[in-house]
């Protein structure tokens, strides 16, 4: 087999279109799917053979275990447990303590897991530094800063009237409220413009509001997102992506230069208040994570 191996665990909204985007691009040779409920997972891969078939993609499309990750040269984490989020604000961040001991659970499996893991599951920051710490893995990228970024210039690009592509300008930081607008930086047409960063967060705020209102979740943005990482990370094209990474002792999300699979931190210059406002992200990132539930005692480090 010469093509890329993929799996996605979860099985849920935002995975099954994940699911469906990859094998419509044809980018993994192999995609395994693993969720822990075997019905939907076997009606799943079906529907995705189906759709191989239909739209002649090469990817083969199989049901796995968490064991059979270990062959993959990427893994999108998707999961998502069931709990009722009721945070007003910060919604995000409601499903910290539920989603946690699942990421955990997951990264003890992993543990020695030498390929790409992107993960999805909110609140990514900490459920991708909580990933990391457990399974000790190298190449964890949280997903969540780039689709910012992408909503952020198509933002732009409709309120000059211009085609997305000549805007220039990243969201970096926390992926949820905490979001900081590199409006310093931003161009349209190569030429620097004034932003409103009030306006821009009050849009970025609306438009998840919007697509859940409408569809009940968010799904082919996250799709699209991963998707275009994971060209970046299996080195089939290079180019820039925000991605959720360490940034001192937290994760957050900050552009990442990939070349041939490898990334390199490209962060833009930063005013004082932006740079005040990335601070601000990491420190309460850090506090949110010391109140994570703890690990039980099987799966600490
Ligand atoms: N980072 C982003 O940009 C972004 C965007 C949208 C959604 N999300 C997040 O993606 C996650 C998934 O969202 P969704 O709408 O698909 O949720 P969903 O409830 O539709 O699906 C979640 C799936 O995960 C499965 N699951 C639960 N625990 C599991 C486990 N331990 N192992 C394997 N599978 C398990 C469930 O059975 C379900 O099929 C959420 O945390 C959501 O907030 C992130």
């Amino acid at each position: 087999m010469s093509g890329p191996g993929v799996g996605i665990v979860g099985a849920g909204a935002v995975g099954q279109t994940v699911a469906a985007s990859l094998v419509t691009a044809g980018l993994p040779e192999r995609l395994l799917v693993v969720s822990r409920r075997p019905g939907p997972v076997q009606g799943l891969a079906a529907d995705l053979q189906d759709l191989a078939h239909t739209a002649r993609s090469r990817s083969l499309v199989e049901v796995g275990e968490v064991a059979d990750l270990h062959g993959c040269d990427a893994v999108v984490i998707v999961l998502r447990t069931d709990f009722k989020n009721t945070a007003e604000r910060d919604i995000r961040r409601g499903g910290a303590a539920a989603n946690a001991p699942a990421l955990g659970e997951l990264a003890r499996e992993l543990r020695g897991y030498g390929g790409t893991v992107l993960v999805v599951t909110n609140p990514v920051d900490l459920m991708a530094r909580r990933f990391a710490d457990v399974s000790g893995c190298s190449r964890v990228f949280g997903i969540g800063s780039n689709l910012d970024s992408a909503r952020y210039r198509l933002l732009l690009a409709g309120y000059a009237q211009v085609s997305p592509e000549l805007v220039r300008g990243h969201v970096i930081g926390e992926h949820g409220d905490r979001a900081v607008v590199c409006a310093s930086t931003t161009t349209v047409g190569s030429r620097p413009v004034a932003v409103s960063v009030r306006a821009v967060v009050e849009d970025l705020q609306r438009r998840p509001a919007l697509i859940r209102n409408g569809i009940g979740r968010t799904r082919c943005g996250p799709a699209g997102a991963v998707l275009s990482t994971l060209r970046k990370v299996l080195g089939l094209v290079d180019g820039i992506e925000e991605l959720s990474v360490p940034y001192g002792d937290v994760y957050l999300g900050i552009p990442l230069r990939f070349t041939g699979g490898q990334a390199a931190p490209s962060l833009p210059s930063l005013t004082r208040f932006e740079r005040l406002r990335l601070d601000s992200a990491a420190s309460s990132l850090r506090d949110a994570y010391a109140q994570l539930p703890a690990l039980p005692e099987r799966i600490a480090t």
